[in-house]
């Protein structure tokens, strides 16, 4: 049984990040969403882009503005009216100023905008009713970014921030990284589809609904290959079949020490080599692990609680990093919570309790899913948000003392 963080510094090696040309393709901005970006992205355009208000006011030569006041206030002739979007005609000279708004580019020899609530308008000519400061409400072009200038690197998931940036850099066409493929299969003879009338002895397969959405989650692309009976030939066949198709293959059951448990038999005699056949970690055990020339497999344990937790432990960062994220989006993230209930620890795993992570008052709580916390119990896996950690040797974390939890959505 190999310790937690073994397992995890195996996976990661051998997780290598998508790259070079044929692992990148082209998407519009309104296919983006959840990509990778792929290439550094640089814009020829300063933002802002010009001179421009921040304000609905009056653009006016700070000079002539400097002593203006409530009691003394400073007559301004008004010789321009500039919203958005046009190009001011007029320079300011003194004594004159232009009606502004927000957004609209600030006419020469302006060099300050006083807000509009500060002022009285009277005709063709505006009084200013304090004193501004110097270029205020001006934001000046190229104070934010100036052209040539690193914009976007790769290795970010592109979000809504992202994609503003690449609209307003004017990037319709933006190179990220292919989507991974994952083939999931099921096995089990005494697994149904959910809408299959249950016979004695079957059992909905939930896990592949769990893992697609999971995986589809993260930006990858999920390939079913449905249930796979426990039939040696039949489910080797079906393996060799997701190697060739997909990055990763995941399949549930089949991975402990059963009579039809054939999976790490097949991986062998398919060439795979097996990097990990048991974790130190409960629930999720008999997690086993090979790589193929072009393909990682994965064979989670078929309770449906391990293959969850054992998914989000060692394959979501696996799937992350393989991405082409950058390792900040790819870690696990631990945060340190107050556990609400008594968590019994002891024996020789690393032991992950699921249920509910909470901020309250600026501090993680840790509310630990009611119930049954074995792996054979989906029914109260549903709300967990993080999985509370107990180390081996700790043997227990009392209601109230702090504990580690990863935080899984
Ligand atoms: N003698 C021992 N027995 C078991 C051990 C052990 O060390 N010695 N380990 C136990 C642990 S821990 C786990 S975890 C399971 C893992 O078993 P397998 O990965 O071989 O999975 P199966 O035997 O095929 O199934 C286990 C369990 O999960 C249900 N299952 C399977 N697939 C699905 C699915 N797609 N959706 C929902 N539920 C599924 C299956 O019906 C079984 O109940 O082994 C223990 N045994
Ligand atoms: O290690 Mo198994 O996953 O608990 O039931
Ligand atoms: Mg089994």
């Amino acid at each position: 049984m190999l310790p937690v963080d073994q397992a995890e510094s195996i996976l990661l090696n051998l997780a290598q990040p998508l790259d070079g040309e044929s692992d990148q393709e082209v998407v519009g901005l309104l296919t983006a969403s959840g990509r990778v970006l792929a290439q550094p992205l640089v814009s020829q355009l300063d933002f802002p882009h010009w001179d421009n208000s921040a304000m609905d006011g009056y653009a006016v030569r700070y000079e002539d503005v400097v002593n203006a006041s409530i009691d003394h206030p400073q007559e301004l002739e008004i010789i321009e009216e500039i919203p958005a979007g046009y190009a001011p005609q007029c320079t300011i000279k003194t004594g004159q100023a232009a009606r502004i708004f927000t957004g609209a580019c600030l006419p020469k020899g302006a060099d300050t905008i006083v807000i509009q609530e500060e002022t009285e308008r009277l005709g063709n000519r505006v009084k200013i009713l304090s004193a501004p400061e110097p270029h205020a409400f001006i934001r000046y072009q190229g104070s934010y970014y100036k052209a040539g200038e690193p914009l976007l690197i790769p290795g970010i998931p592109l979000e809504a921030p992202e994609i503003a940036v690449l609209a307003a850099a004017q990037c319709t066409h933006i190179p990220v990284y292919r989507r991974l493929r994952v083939a999931l299969l099921s096995t089990g003879d005494e697994l149904v589809t959910p809408d299959e009338p249950l016979k004695r002895g079957q059992l909905v397969d939930s896990n592949q609904y769990a893992l697609a959405t999971v995986v589809a989650n993260l930006g990858a692309e999920p390939i079913s290959f449905g249930i796979i009976p426990d039939q040696r030939e039949v489910l080797k066949n079906a393996i060799a079949h997701a190697l060739e198709k997909a990055d990763i293959v995941l399949s549930t059951g089949g991975v402990s020490v059963g009579d039809y448990d054939y999976v790490e038999e097949i991986l062998t005699e398919l060439g795979g080599t097996i990097h990990i056949q048991a974790v130190a970690i409960k629930p999720g055990q008999p997690l086993t692990v090979a790589s193929f020339p072009h393909c990682l497999y994965f064979g989670l344990p078929g309770n449906p609680v391990s293959a969850l937790v054992t998914f989000w432990r060692f394959v979501q960062p696996v799937i992350k990093k393989k991405s082409g994220l950058l390792p900040q989006f790819w870690q696990p993230e631990f945060v340190k919570a107050r556990s609400l209930q008594k968590l019994k620890g002891g024996g020789k795993r690393e032991i992950y309790f699921w249920g509910q992570l909470q901020l309250v008052k600026g501090e993680y709580e840790f509310q630990l899913a009611p119930g049954s916390q074995i792996s054979g119990n989906l029914i109260n896996l549903a709300q967990t948000t993080g999985l509370a950690v107990l180390p081996i040797g700790q043997s227990e974390v009392k209601a109230g003392d702090f504990v580690q939890v990863l935080k899984v959505r």
